[in-house]
């Protein structure tokens, strides 16, 4: 089994699809997450379109296998693996691997400091928890679409989503940042500053249940409340997006 597929298990919208792949598959092994950590969604909050970022934590690709009666996780080598469960009518996903990795490395759109970012982190404690560039051109894609305004940011770790997100955000936006972890938060603020984004970057150090409850406070409940209405929905959005992306090859 893939420990990631391409699909955000959906594994019956790449069933049939093929990428080429760079022959030379030599490179070392990359660390990212194939399936995304967050959730970027938005919503609206009175007049103005609101984006709220939801982790929904770290998971790898697990299936579960009807006659083991159990999740099964592993980690594949092989580009294809044929989904072995009648639920899936064994179709052909694609998994994550270093050359598919590769591949998308090569054709995502990553701004030079994100680039930047990405490989001061991997060399970090945690780095398989930054989100990987295709993701992130998502989640910034995403926000564009809506006209995301505000956006919130559940655990920033280094910042590579939080800084792809405050990159589209327009001036007038603004992010609030929250994190736990003050190591990481250092470098997220140092490639805020280097990326330009900092005025519109609000970061929160400590957990983000304080930050929430103080948004709340100053007036900003509407904000949350559409962040635990809208997740549903945005994962449905994401999905779909994700569908009609690979029904057009993209
Ligand atoms: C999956 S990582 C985020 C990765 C990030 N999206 C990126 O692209 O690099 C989750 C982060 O959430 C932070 N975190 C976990 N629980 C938290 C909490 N209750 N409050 C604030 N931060 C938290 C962790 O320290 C960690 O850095």
């Amino acid at each position: 089994m893939g420990s990631s597929s391409l699909g955000l298990h959906h594994w019956s919208v790449l069933a049939s699809q093929r990428a080429i792949l760079p022959q030379n598959s030599a490179k070392p092994l990359q660390k990212f997450h194939s399936l995304p950590t967050t959730v970027t969604v938005a919503c609206i909050a009175t007049s103005r379109a609101s984006s709220v970022r939801c982790h929904l934590g770290c998971f790898g690709f697990t299936a579960f296998n009807r006659k083991l009666r159990k999740s099964v996780r592993g980690c594949a080598t092989n580009p294809f693996v044929v989904a072995n469960d009648e639920k899936y009518g064994n179709k052909q996903v694609i998994s994550i691997t270093p050359q598919v990795y590769d591949y998308i490395l090569a054709n995502v759109r990553e701004p030079e400091v994100l680039r930047q970012l990405r490989e001061e982190t991997a060399s970090m404690h945690g780095s398989q928890m930054q989100v990987s560039p295709d993701q992130a051109q998502l989640l910034a894609m995403l926000v564009q679409i809506h006209g995301a305004e505000k956006c919130i940011e559940v655990g920033v770790y280094t910042g590579y989503s939080s800084l792809a997100t405050a990159l589209v955000l327009p001036e007038s936006g603004s992010l609030v940042a929250c994190e736990r972890d003050g190591r990481s938060l250092e470098v997220a603020k140092k490639y805020y500053d280097k990326a330009n984004v900092s005025h519109k970057v609000h970061v929160k150090y400590g957990f983000a249940a304080d930050a929430l409850r103080s948004l709340i406070l100053s007036g900003e409940a509407s904000m949350i409340l559409h962040l635990l209405m809208l997740t549903r929905e945005c994962i449905r959005n994401t999905l779909n997006c994700c569908y009609n992306l690979s029904r057009l090859g993209v």
